[in-house]
C-alpha cells in the first residue's frame, strides 16, 4: 500500500523570461510583458508530493516537519526574495520560466530524499497559471 502525502510551501521572487539568442523583437513577441527588461515578481505557491508505503512504527510515510526543514533549507533559503535572473547560479543562463524553476527545484529535492518515495512538484507561478513535474 502506498500513500502521497503533500507539503505546501510559498515564496517570492523577481524574474524576467528572456532568451538571449532571440532579438529583442523575438523577445517581446513571446514573452510579452514577462520580458520586462526591470524584472517582474510572482508570489510562488509550491506543493511537494511524495509517495511512499507507511512505516509500520511510525504511521508516517515521511514526517512532513522533516519534509518542511528540508524545502525550506534547500529551496526556500535559496530561492526566497531573490532575483532569480541575478542572485541565483541556477538561472544565470536558464530561462526562468515556471517549467524550468520546477525542474531545478525537483533536481535540488530529488538528492535530498530517498528515491523510495516518488517525488511530484507543483508549481503555481499565479493562482491560475501552474506547472507540474515528476522527472519523467
Ligand atoms: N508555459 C509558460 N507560459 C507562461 C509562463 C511560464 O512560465 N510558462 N509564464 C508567464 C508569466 O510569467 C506569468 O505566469 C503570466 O502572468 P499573467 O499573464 O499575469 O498571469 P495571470 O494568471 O496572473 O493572469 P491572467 O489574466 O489570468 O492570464 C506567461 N506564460
Amino acid at each position: 500500500m502506498k500513500i502521497a502525502v503533500y507539503r505546501k510551501e510559498h515564496f517570492n521572487c523577481a524574474h524576467r523570461l528572456h532568451n538571449p539568442s532571440l532579438s529583442e523583437e523575438k523577445n517581446e513577441k513571446v514573452f510579452g510583458k514577462c520580458n520586462n527588461k526591470n524584472y517582474h515578481g510572482h508570489n510562488y505557491d509550491l506543493t511537494v508530493k511524495l509517495v511512499g508505503p507507511v512505516d509500520p512504527e511510525t504511521g508516517y510515510v515521511f514526517d512532513m516537519k522533516v519534509l518542511s526543514d528540508i524545502i525550506k533549507i534547500n529551496v526556500l533559503n535559496k530561492f526566497d526574495h531573490k532575483n532569480l535572473n541575478l542572485d541565483t547560479d541556477e538561472f544565470k543562463d536558464l530561462n526562468p520560466t515556471a517549467e524550468n524553476i520546477a525542474v531545478v527545484i525537483w533536481n535540488i529535492l530529488r538528492k535530498e530524499i530517498d528515491n523510495k518515495y516518488e517525488l511530484t512538484i507543483r508549481l503555481y507561478e499565479t493562482e491560475r497559471n501552474f506547472v507540474e513535474y515528476d522527472g519523467n
